[in-house]
Formats: C-alpha cells, structure tokens, sequence
C-alpha cells in the first residue's frame, strides 16, 4: 500500500499526541513528537555541565545523529528520566531551541528520518516548516477553557 506522511498541528493540550499516536496505530504508521529532540538538545547540554555553547552541543548533537540515535533510543532516554532532570531538560531545550542552527539541524534530521513515509510527526511547526510537503495536514483545535479543563 502506498504510504504517506501525516502532520499534526496545534496548541499545547489540543490532543495532539493522543489523535497522532491514534492514527499511527490505526495504520501502523511510525509516531514523531518534535519535541524530544529539544530535549535530547537540552539532555546533552546538562550532561556536557550544563554547557550552553552552542555550537558544542550542535556538533555532539550532529554526532549523536549520525550514530543512530532514532527517534525510539532518544525517546527512551527521555522517558526514563526522573521528574526533576525531565522538567530542567525540558527548560535548558527551550532555551537552546532560539538558535536557528539549531532548529534547521533538527528539522533536517527529520525530514531525512521521514523521507521514506508512513510516518506520523507532530508539533508546533510541523506543518509549515519542517514537513510542508506532507500529504495530510491537520490542525487540531481545542479551545482555551477546554485545554486547562484536561
Ligand atoms: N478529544 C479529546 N477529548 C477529551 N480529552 C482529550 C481529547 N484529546 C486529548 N485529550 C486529553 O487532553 C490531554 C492532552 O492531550 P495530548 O497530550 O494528546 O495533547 P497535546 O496537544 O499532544 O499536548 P502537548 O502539546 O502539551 O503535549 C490528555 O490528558 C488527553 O487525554
Ligand atoms: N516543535 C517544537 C517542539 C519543541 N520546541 C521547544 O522545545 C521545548 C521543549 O518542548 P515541550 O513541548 O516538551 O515543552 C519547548 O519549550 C520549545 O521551546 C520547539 O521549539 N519546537
């Protein structure tokens, strides 16, 4: 069967994961949350002492690539940390995701992961920057009050 890409669009709490992992499932499509490479970045730094110099992080971080740190082996180092370093990785990602390097090194890497379909990628700027050519596009909703009720 011919495969396609999906991306998945929304703000936080709109039920990304929960319809992206959903519809993964349904057609045994592989699952991508952006956000694990911000904080695999942030991981890196805090393991380099919480050294911010960028271009230091890029390059172990291009490195780690290469090695074939998919999707899955990052996404089990990050669920496997403990509530505290999860929250401050999460912090120090966001900081580094400022730097366009950065941000185009992660993008790249998932265009290149996702090259070969049947994948299902979701975050803030999926659909616009990182996978414009995606097949299927969706922008989920939920308004404001419904988001902080869940
Ligand atoms: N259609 C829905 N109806 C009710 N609750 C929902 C619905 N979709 C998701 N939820 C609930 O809302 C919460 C957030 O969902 P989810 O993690 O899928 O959102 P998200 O957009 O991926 O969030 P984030 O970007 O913050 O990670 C979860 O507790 C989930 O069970
Ligand atoms: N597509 C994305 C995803 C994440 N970020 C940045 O990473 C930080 C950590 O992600 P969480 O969603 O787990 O908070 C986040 O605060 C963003 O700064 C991003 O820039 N683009």
């Amino acid at each position: 069967m011919i495969q396609i890409n999906i991306a998945i669009n929304g703000p936080t709490v709109s039920g990304k994961t929960t319809v992206g992992k959903f519809i993964a499932e349904k057609l045994q499509y592989q699952f991508i949350n952006t956000r694990i490479f911000y904080r695999y970045l942030g991981y890196l730094s805090y393991q380099q002492l919480n050294n911010t110099s960028v271009y230091n992080i890029l390059e172990i971080f291009n490195n780690n690539l290469k090695l074939n740190y998919s999707f899955n082996n990052i996404t089990k180092i990050i669920n496997n940390l403990n509530e505290e370093d999860y929250y401050l990785i999460g912090r120090q990602g966001s900081k580094l995701s400022e730097n366009q390097d950065m941000r185009q090194l992660i993008n790249q890497h998932i265009r290149q992961i996702t090259n070969g379909k049947g994948f299902v990628v979701i975050g803030r700027d999926v659909i616009f920057n990182i996978l414009p050519d995606a097949e299927v596009k969706i922008v989920l909703f939920a308004n404001l009050d419904t988001r902080v009720l869940r």
